[in-house]
């Protein structure tokens, strides 16, 4: 048989005569498939007519069906001796190439929420006023009035000097201890909240938690809280362990801002060879937490009930540290149960097999991702939403909205990812790049705004604006600092209480702590650099027009970034707000002190540069030498470079040098013991002649 065939031109070797009978041939084969075709169509088409005129609807379909199966086979012959005669494919109209823009058939894809997204429970009613604008016994949020709260957290939240409860914690608390209380098998929902900043979410798993962990017997790590970053750890740690005060339950802190040694001593204790927790819930940071399931002897998690995650968006999208994946494979291996929700359906056995074994999943965030496929990692249980907007107004249009700023709701939609608290007024300021510090500093002169907390898109701009902002201030009352992630723990830790404290009016911060930080009174939130994405915009101005206070956020723009902010804002339905504005003299009224602070940091940043570079250098000469001495002393007899041999003088490495020299004598004596004659005795002037020659060699 054979395999390939070779095609070779052999056009020149036929005869004219045979070519024209080839030509004549394939005609008449063309001629005969047309006819085929042409008595093929007739035929279809005479039944066409019969189906239509003679059998009765029923039995049609039958025959026809027959008919065309019979036909089929023929039918697929026939095209396929018609897709070899015909030369030219494209001619065919039947033939669809892929890729061509005409034939290509596009289907316009719509974006399709699950149910559970699309359909969310609508956390509804009351604001978040103060409490003193309520009478305590009226109301009907007042932590009086409330059933499910136990005595101890009543107690608990009075010395926190909470009298009522806000939106979010009336609607999840009562949820939360109600699906809880169900009988086996069955097994509480996950949910995921999504509520504006500032609305009081910690208190919204903190105190179910609580409540329901409160009548333990033994102490075992049954609550797990994970949250991005060690001061939002640190935060949430405090209210837990306010909460849990007239409890027995123990609250314990993992983050990177103590020694691994002393979480342990928190952690566990071994007392008669058995290792005992010491605490009931746990408030860490995920890489801390793969710390500890790595090095933490003891640490189980196999009786986890609650796993909370806290800035959930934000965790799921810091994947890269692949916590979850170590936790299920800890809680596998020391309970053999799954840690992974089981997809609906599910059979009543399986209920019974993971009920009570599998934590209940607590996600909360003011930007609750949309993305299915990031929940997903997750692994829900018949996850439910809660979140308090359903619907956003989205401009129809950038003209329209140009023009007025009503709007159409939109409704249908899960629209309450992005959220902010309606105590919030949004401000911008347009100016220019070259004197956007300098505006700055005119707004916070003119607005005499006493505690301020202002954004920049990376830690470098957070350095460079705060040494600048510093001294533009420098003569006022004002105080300010950085606040970023470039800073120390322990100096973030600092520089946090003393503005908490007043010692400082405003901080110039990075991202890295835009999230979360709870920090009471901030008048106004500026954002000196266009986030680059709404979800760092919503967190940024969160930390103003907290628990129903009053706050401002502005926006230092561009006229270039204008248009693009306001775009960014119209996609989730929020409108650009009111422009604020300096006076036109700022510039000439401190130009002269912006100028010598502005070359003050040109020379700070030259000196900079100049000390990374010399650092540099002398990092790698170090490598450099490390790695000939380490050759040295593998190989003693390769010749030693100058350095070396300077190292060596200084006595540094002098025993490289002299072992082999050491052995040489050690070796002498034996062969001339033999020999019978003895060597007169070397004196130290010759034997340090010799170590020289040595070294030289
Ligand atoms: N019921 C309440 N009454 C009065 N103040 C409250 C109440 N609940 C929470 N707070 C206060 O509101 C502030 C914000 O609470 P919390 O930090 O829980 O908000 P959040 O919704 O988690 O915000 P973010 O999304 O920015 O993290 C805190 O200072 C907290 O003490």
């Amino acid at each position: 048989m054979e395999l390939f065939t070779v095609n070779r031109y052999t056009e020149d070797l036929r005869t004219r005569k045979d070519k024209e009978q080839k030509t004549s041939n394939e005609d008449e084969i063309l001629q005969k498939l047309l006819q085929k075709a042409a008595k093929r169509k007739r035929k279809h088409e005479k039944a066409e007519t019969r189906k239509q005129e003679e059998a009765p609807p029923e039995e049609k379909p039958q025959v026809e069906d027959t008919k065309v199966d019979e036909e089929e086979p023929a039918a697929k012959e026939t095209r396929k001796e018609e897709a070899t005669a015909v030369e030219d494919p494209t001619n065919s109209q039947d033939f669809k190439i892929l890729g061509d823009n005409d034939s290509a058939m596009r289907k316009k894809v719509t974006e399709v929420l699950p149910p559970w997204l699309a359909y969310p429970t609508i956390i509804e009613g009351g604001s978040l006023l103060p409490d003193d604008d309520l009478e305590a016994g009226k109301d009907e949020a007042s932590i009086e009035n409330l059933s499910y709260l136990k005595d101890h957290t009543r107690q608990a939240l009075k010395q926190m000097k909470i009298k009522r409860l806000f939106p979010v914690q009336r609607t999840v608390i009562p949820w939360i201890l109600e699906a809880q209380g169900q009988p086996a098998p069955l097994r509480p929902r996950d949910i995921c909240v999504s509520a504006p900043t500032g609305s009081g979410k910690t208190l919204a798993f903190a105190i179910p938690i609580v409540q329901l962990l409160n009548n333990r017997v033994r102490c075992k790590v049954r609550a797990l809280v994970v949250l991005p970053v060690a001061e939002l750890a640190l935060q949430v740690f405090k209210v837990i362990r306010a909460l849990c005060s007239k409890t027995e339950l123990e609250v314990c802190l993992l983050s990177k801002q103590h020694r691994l040694e002393d979480e342990q001593e928190k952690l566990v204790e071994v007392y008669k060879g058995q290792i005992y927790s010491k605490a009931d819930i746990v408030v860490t940071t995920p890489g801390r937490l793969v710390d500890h399931l790595h090095a933490t002897k003891g640490f189980c998690l196999k009786s986890l009930k609650f796993l909370v995650i806290d800035e959930a968006d934000r965790i799921m999208d810091a994947f890269f540290q692949n916590w979850l994946y170590h936790l299920d494979n800890h809680v596998r291996e020391t309970a053999n149960q799954l840690l992974a929700g089981t997809q609906p359906p599910l059979c009543l056995k399986e209920l019974y097999a993971t009920y009570g074994k599998v934590p209940h999943k607590l996600l909360f965030s003011a930007t609750m991702s949309q993305d299915p496929e990031k929940l997903q990692n997750l692994r829900l249980f018949q996850p439910k939403l809660f979140t308090t907007v359903f619907a956003l107004p989205v401009p129809k249009s950038d003209e329209q909205a140009d023009g007025d700023e009503e709007t159409t709701p939109n409704t249908g939609h899960f629209a309450g990812k992005y959220t902010t608290p309606a105590e919030l007024t949004e401000q911008f300021c347009v100016t220019e790049l070259r004197i956007k510090p300098l505006t700055l500093f005119a707004l916070v002169e003119k607005y005499q705004w006493k505690r301020f907390l202002c954004f920049t898109n990376s830690t470098e701009t957070a350095n460079r604006l705060a040494f600048v902002m510093g001294k533009l201030f420098s003569t006022g009352p004002t105080k300010v600092a950085e606040l970023s992630g470039k800073l120390s723990a322990l100096v973030r830790a600092k520089t946090l209480t003393d503005f908490a404290r007043g010692r400082i009016n405003g901080l110039i911060c990075s991202d890295a702590l835009a999230r979360g930080i709870d920090v009471a009174d901030v008048d106004v939130v500026l954002s000196y650099e266009t986030p680059r994405h709404i979800k760092t915009y919503i967190h940024r101005v969160g930390r103003t027009a907290r628990a129903g206070r009053k706050g401002t956020a502005v926006t230092l723009l561009t006229e270039q970034e204008q248009a693009q902010f306001k775009k960014m804002l119209n996609e989730v339905g929020k409108a650009l707000g009111e422009e604020i504005s300096v006076s036109a003299d700022t510039e000439v009224r401190h130009a002269d002190i912006y100028k010598q602070a502005m070359e003050d940091l040109r020379k700070r940043q030259e000196k900079e540069k100049t000390i990374k570079i010399v650092q540099k250098r002398r990092v790698a000469q170090q490598t450099v030498l490390h790695k000939k001495q380490e050759e040295a002393a593998v190989n003693p007899s390769r010749p030693l470079t100058l350095m070396q041999k300077l190292q060596l003088k200084a006595g540094g490495a002098r025993h490289v040098a002299d072992e082999p020299h050491q052995k040489e004598n050690k070796s002498k004596p034996t062969a001339k013991k033999g020999k019978g004659k003895s060597k007169p005795k070397e004196t130290k002037k010759q034997r340090l002649a010799k170590q020289r020659k040595a070294i030289e060699e």
